[in-house]
């Protein structure tokens, strides 16, 4: 064995421990024997042959990894075109939710495309949907769902130059905050750059680690220039928190935890810096109520807006607003 190939085993050997240990401690004390005689796995990922040894472990470290071209750029040109079909109002998806940056809808009506600075919910659109089933995505997905996988959540970020008011930011954020189901390690995101993403048009900025913590509280920030509807930030955020830019070419993907904390920067360029990205979960996850929980200010604005947007009442659950979303890409629907 190489000396390289001896150090992995033994990093790897470690991780196994400290997980099993980590374990034993998260165990209830309610008499049942833990048992630990079969082989250990790592926590965060599943051996599918894919991941090298050292992926599984900057994956079990930090929770994300950067792969490069990985989408190619007919794919993302297609994705282009049909986003701008929409913003010209060419194509109408159903159940798609447009949103406008806050400082542009706040001073006056722009009637172009370019007021557009995401869009949610493109599972009804077969252009826009096909990114969720690209088999070379998939593949890496379920090194972390496993093998039964349901697209939850689906969005196109436009981020807009910023209009002077810092309200193109994306304050640091876990995206479970959002989400009402689990387990958390076999939920991940997908986001890949449609074009080359820097500190100047705002690239994603991570906190390297942060997976493997809780969930936080999570409010707007207090932000002079305004924040975007639903951009609500972790609460107490710590600026001196060591920080990753993740700068990334056109085709990069990068695959998250959705505990990892994260956010974007300003956009300080002219032009719209375009990302489309899924959140993926094992088919076999469970919803939870959020009732009781930090989740229960999310919950109230998710269920104010779908109230108007779609003229119903408190009949309809949060649990029943992602099964209706979610769509199956591999394997079989167990269970969301
Ligand atoms: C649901 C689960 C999401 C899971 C996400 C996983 C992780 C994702 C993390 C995120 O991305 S969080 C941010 C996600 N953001 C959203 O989901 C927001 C969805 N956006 C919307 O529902 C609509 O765009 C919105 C309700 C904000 C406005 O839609 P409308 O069609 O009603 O817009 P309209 O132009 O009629 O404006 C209505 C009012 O909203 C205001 N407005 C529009 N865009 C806004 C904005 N961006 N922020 C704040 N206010 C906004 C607008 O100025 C106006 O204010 P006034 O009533 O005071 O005149
Ligand atoms: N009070 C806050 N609460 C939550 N998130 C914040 C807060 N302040 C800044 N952020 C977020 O921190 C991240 C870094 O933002 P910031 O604009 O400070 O730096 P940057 O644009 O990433 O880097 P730089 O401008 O130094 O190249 C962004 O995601 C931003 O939205
Ligand atoms: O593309 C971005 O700016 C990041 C958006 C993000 O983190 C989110 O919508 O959850
Ligand atoms: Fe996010
Ligand atoms: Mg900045």
């Amino acid at each position: 064995m190489s000396r390289a190939a001896e150090r992995l085993k033994l990093l790897i050997n470690h991780l196994e421990r400290s997980h099993t240990q980590a374990a034993i401690r998260a165990e209830p004390t309610s008499g049942q024997t833990f048992t630990h005689s079969h082989p250990q796995q790592l926590r965060y990922t599943f051996d599918t042959g894919l991941l090298t040894p050292e992926q599984r472990l900057f994956y079990e470290e930090n929770g994300f990894i950067h792969i490069k071209n990985l989408v190619s750029e007919d794919d993302i040109d297609k994705f282009r075109w049909e986003f701008e079909r929409i913003c010209r109002q060419e194509v109408k998806v159903p159940g798609l939710v447009v949103m406008r940056d806050v400082a542009i809808a706040k001073s006056e009506f722009i009637p172009d495309q370019k007021a557009v600075s995401k869009i949610q919910d493109f599972q009804e659109d077969p252009d826009l949907f096909q990114y969720c089933t690209l088999p070379q995505i998939l593949k890496y997905v379920e090194c972390f769902t496993g093998p039964n996988i349901m697209a939850m959540h689906t969005m196109l970020i436009n981020k807009p130059p910023d209009a002077g008011k810092k309200t193109s930011r994306h304050p640091m954020h876990q995206d479970l905050h959002y989400f009402s189901f689990r387990p958390a390690d076999r939920i991940v995101c997908a986001w890949t750059a449609m074009e080359k993403v820097n500190r100047h048009n705002g690239c994603l900025v991570v906190l390297p680690g942060t997976h493997t913590g809780t969930l936080q509280e999570h409010d707007y920030p207090e932000w002079e220039g305004g924040v975007n509807k639903m951009y609500h930030g972790v609460r107490g955020y710590n600026p001196q928190h060591p920080r990753v830019h993740l700068e990334m070419e056109k085709g990069d993907t990068v695959f998250f935890h959705p505990l990892l904390i994260h956010g974007s920067g300003m956009n300080q360029t002219q032009g719209f810096r375009k990302a489309i990205s899924c959140h993926y979960a094992s088919a076999d996850c469970y919803y939870i109520d959020v009732k009781g929980t930090t989740q229960e200010n999310i919950e109230k604005e998710v269920k104010e807006i779908a109230t108007r947007k779609y003229a119903i009442g408190d009949e309809i659950t949060l649990k029943d607003t992602w099964a209706i979303r979610g769509r199956l890409v591999q394997g079989v629907r167990t269970s969301l």
